[in-house]
């Protein structure tokens, strides 16, 4: 609820996640003044498929904005602008006239392009798609997803050619339907979402036709890309009627945003369902040679674009919600804490959740999860442990090639996400990482930074600097694993590492 330290006027941020999609009002000095979240049906159709109804999701996000405008206790009159930001690269393609989606959207864990990425190799050659885009070819990305889609959905590649189909991820989706859906609904994306589809060029920041032509994906469908940071519409009907709609940002670009990571070399951690290091670099994309993406990190209104490196991990928050719904070895996440705490340490037991392949540093679609070093000694605590220890190795194999490329030595780590609430496992990680780990006040960095896009584009911040002076910590852990112990333990976590590859046998 509002109180005397938060008087307008605000800002909402919406961020459409992978599991729920939330609003948040913020007043001017970044804080938290409301927030409203809802989940969403996670539909798996078969091994490896996952899938999100994104009638659902619209409704969903509908349902916050109005509640989170609610517990405000504030009008829309009190709201000078709304961000978006969300979940990345998950494939909507929907009919322009009705509104309707012509299939579920395809989410970013999905693997089902994965046969298509390694045909799309051979014949057109995986280092024509990292030079032009950043990325590896992967299933992870929207574009294969949207080729699956025309191929698979009867008639509709005829529909495609012909206009009538829309093709967003779900920044597009939500921007669509808050400016008006059919009845005149802006059909945009941002750069940092293009920058995830596999179409964009990376240094023209326009959609690349040869890609387009390779990926046999016409040019009709796609939205117009816009900066992260200017207004593009404004919202029709609902409970922020005439509100200017003024950023859009991937949810990890939102947070380096939000964790105010505007100077080269300055890098953030998201621990959610998966985690998401990126490091600014600046004005020029940094090649990987150490397999991080190279992606857009943000671009405020006409300025030059901001380039980032980024380490992407598939599985750190979902693995805990695994070990709850699949094992039921605990019954919130929060309790993996208490259980991993009860024991000293792993027992020797390694857990690699590769339930998607194996994204950064590896990209080999061919893992699957093991659990390594097995002995009639190890119990459901020990395991406990290597499931927090899994997040922090995975990290520690990210920030050791963001060195590498980018010849930055860790001397901090801004950390944020749902996952950060776990002591034991910021412990862990400043542990494994030997470098302090640091949150700021508002964890909640996602929607913080495309609040900040937002209130830059109307004027409600100045400029960037406004924006740092927001910045504050809240907590700080720092290394007390012995030398000895963590080299020893992270040649165990590579082993592991190795016994998960080769696991499916691609049939050629
Ligand atoms: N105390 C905790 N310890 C470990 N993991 C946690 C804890 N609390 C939440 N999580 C994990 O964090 C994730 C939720 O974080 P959140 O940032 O909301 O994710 P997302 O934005 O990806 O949906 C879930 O996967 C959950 O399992
Ligand atoms: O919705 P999240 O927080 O799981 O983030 C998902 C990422 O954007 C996927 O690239």
């Amino acid at each position: 609820m509002t109180d005397a330290h938060t008087a307008g006027p605000f800002i909402a941020a919406i961020d459409q996640g992978t599991t729920s999609s939330r609003c948040i009002v913020f007043d001017k000095d970044g804080r938290i003044v409301s927030v409203d979240q809802k989940e969403h049906e996670q539909i798996f159709p078969k091994p490896g498929w996952v899938e999100h109804n994104a009638i659902e999701i619209w409704a969903n996000v509908q349902e916050v904005v109005a509640g989170a405008v609610a517990k405000a206790g504030i009008t829309r009159a009190d709201v000078k602008a709304i961000g978006i930001t969300n979940q990345r690269e998950t494939t909507l393609l929907w009919d322009r006239t009705t509104g309707e989606p012509v299939h579920n959207a395809i989410v970013w864990q999905d693997t089902r392009t994965d046969a298509l990425c390694r045909e799309l190799g051979r014949n057109v050659g995986q280092d024509r798609f990292r030079r032009e885009t950043g990325l590896p070819l992967a299933s992870y990305f929207a574009g294969p997803k949207v080729r699956w889609l025309l191929d698979n959905v009867e008639g509709l590649r005829e529909r495609a050619e012909r206009g009538d189909i829309l093709f967003g991820t779900m920044d597009s989706w939500v921007i669509w339907n808050l400016t008006g859906g059919v009845d005149g609904g802006v059909h945009v994306t941002d750069v940092t979402n293009a920058s995830r589809t596999m179409l964009m060029n990376l240094h023209t920041m326009a959609w690349d036709d040869k890609i387009l032509t390779s990926m046999e994906v016409p040019a009709a469908l796609l939205p117009e890309i816009r900066s992260s940071s200017e207004v593009y519409g404004t919202a029709k009907g609902g409970a922020l009627d005439g509100v200017p709609v003024a950023s859009a940002l991937g949810d990890q670009q939102a947070a380096l945003f939000g964790q105010t990571c505007f100077s080269e070399g300055e890098a953030k951690s998201t621990y959610g369902t998966g985690t998401f290091m990126l490091m600014n670099t600046g004005g020029t994309p940094v090649n990987s040679y150490n397999g991080l993406l190279t992606t857009v990190g943000y671009r405020i209104g006409d300025q030059d674009p901001v380039y980032a490196l980024e380490g992407s991990i598939a599985v750190t928050g979902s693995l805990v919600q695994w070990m709850r719904d699949q094992m039921g070895l605990i019954k919130s996440a929060a309790e993996i804490e208490t259980l991993a705490l009860s024991v000293e340490d792993n027992g020797g037991a390694y857990v690699v959740p590769a339930f998607s392949g194996l994204f950064a540093p590896y990209w080999r679609s061919d893992a699957r999860g093991v659990i390594a070093g097995l002995t009639r000694y190890v119990t459901k605590a020990h395991i406990a442990r290597a499931v927090l220890e899994a997040t922090a190795w995975q990290t520690r194999e990210i920030t050791d090639a963001m060195t590498k490329d980018s010849g930055v030595e860790l001397t901090a780590l801004k950390v944020d996400g749902g996952m950060t609430s776990n002591n034991l496992l910021m412990q862990t990680l400043s542990d494994v990482l030997d470098a302090p780990v640091v949150r700021p006040m508002v964890a909640e960095t996602t929607c913080l930074g495309a609040a900040y896009a937002a209130g830059l584009a109307v004027g409600f911040w100045p400029d960037t600097d406004a924006l740092r002076a927001n910045w504050r910590r809240a907590a700080e852990w720092t290394p007390r694993m012995d030398a000895d112990r963590r080299q020893r333990e992270y040649k165990n976590w590579l082993k592991a590492v190795e016994r998960t590859m080769g696991w499916i046998e691609h049939e050629e």
